[in-house]
C-alpha cells in the first residue's frame, strides 16, 4: 500500500486572467511519503505552479480529490476546507505539514537570518535550536551570517536560508523550488544531498523542481515530467495524467 503524504484527482488551476491563462489539469497525482519526487519541464511548464497547488498557495478552481495525511495520523480534507474557505485550518496545516523554499525571495526583511530561520518552527511549537545548529551547520551558515538581516547576504547565502528555514520544522514535506539555482558547486553538492538524504536521516519528503543536471540525471529518482502546450495565441495548458 502506498504511503500517500498527499492524493489530489480532477484538479484544476488557473493563473492569469482574461485571454492571456495558464491552465494546469490533474488527473491524479499522489506523493508518497520517504520517497524525493523531481518535477521537471521546460521553463514554463508549470514546476512552480504545482508546487504551488501542493503547498497549499494557490486556491485550485475545482477538485474531486485534495487529501493530506499528516504525520501523526488521521486525513486531512484539503477540498473541502478550501470549499468552505477555511484559511486558519488550511494555515495551520501549510504550518506544521509543509516546509517551503521558493525560487526567490521569501525571507522576511526586518528579521536577522537566525529569527527567520526558527519562525516557522516557532509558529508550529516546534522549536529545536540544536536542529537549526546542525543545519546552518551543514549549510555554511555562519554566526557572522545568522547575525544579520537576509539583504546583507549574497543571492546563493539567501538561498541556503531558505533551504534551513524549509527544514527547521521538520514538516513532512520539502517542496523545494530551483533549490541549487544561485549556488556554486560545492553548495549545490551539499544541498542535493541534503534533500536527498532528508526522508531517510528526518522523515521529510522532498519535491523538487529543478533543471539542476546533478539531479535530474539521478536515474533512481522518481520523476513528474510536466509539458505545457499552446492551445490558443495565449492560451498554454499542462496535463498531469497520472503520476503515483
Ligand atoms: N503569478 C502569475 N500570474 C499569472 N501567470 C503566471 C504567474 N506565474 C506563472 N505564470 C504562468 O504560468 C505558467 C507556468 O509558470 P511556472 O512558473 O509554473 O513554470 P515553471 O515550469 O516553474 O517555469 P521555470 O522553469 O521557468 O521556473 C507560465 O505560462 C507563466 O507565464
Amino acid at each position: 500500500m502506498i504511503d500517500a503524504v498527499v492524493a489530489i484527482a480532477g484538479l484544476e488551476m488557473q493563473r492569469g486572467v482574461g485571454d492571456s491563462r495558464f491552465r494546469m489539469f490533474i488527473d491524479r497525482l499522489e506523493i508518497e511519503g520517504g520517497q524525493p519526487v523531481l518535477l521537471v519541464g521546460e521553463n514554463g511548464s508549470g514546476k512552480s505552479s504545482l508546487l504551488d497547488v501542493i503547498g497549499l498557495v494557490l486556491r485550485p478552481k475545482r477538485m474531486t480529490q485534495f487529501v493530506y495525511h499528516p504525520r501523526a495520523g488521521g486525513d486531512v480534507d484539503v477540498a473541502a476546507l478550501f470549499q468552505r474557505e477555511d484559511d486558519a485550518a488550511l494555515t495551520n496545516l501549510r504550518c506544521s505539514e509543509i516546509g517551503y523554499m521558493p525560487q526567490t525571495g521569501g525571507l522576511v526583511p526586518f528579521l536577522s537570518v537566525r529569527d527567520n530561520i526558527a519562525l516557522p518552527s516557532i509558529l508550529c511549537g516546534r522549536r529545536d535550536p540544536g536542529f537549526i545548529d546542525q543545519l546552518c551547520g551543514a549549510l555554511e551558515i555562519t554566526p557572522m551570517h545568522l547575525a544579520l538581516r537576509p539583504q546583507d547576504l549574497s543571492i546563493g547565502q539567501r538561498q541556503r536560508v531558505c533551504l534551513a528555514r524549509a527544514f527547521a520544522h521538520r514538516p513532512r514535506l520539502l517542496l523545494a523550488d530551483e533549490p541549487t539555482a544561485s549556488l556554486d558547486v560545492v553548495s549545490a553538492a551539499v544541498v542535493s544531498e541534503m534533500l536527498l538524504e532528508a526522508a531517510p536521516k528526518y522523515g521529510i519528503t522532498p519535491v523538487i523542481a529543478t533543471h539542476d543536471p546533478r539531479l535530474v540525471d539521478k536515474a533512481d529518482l522518481r520523476r513528474i515530467t510536466l509539458h505545457a502546450k499552446a492551445v490558443g495565441p495565449s492560451e498554454v495548458e499542462c496535463h498531469i495524467a497520472a503520476a503515483a
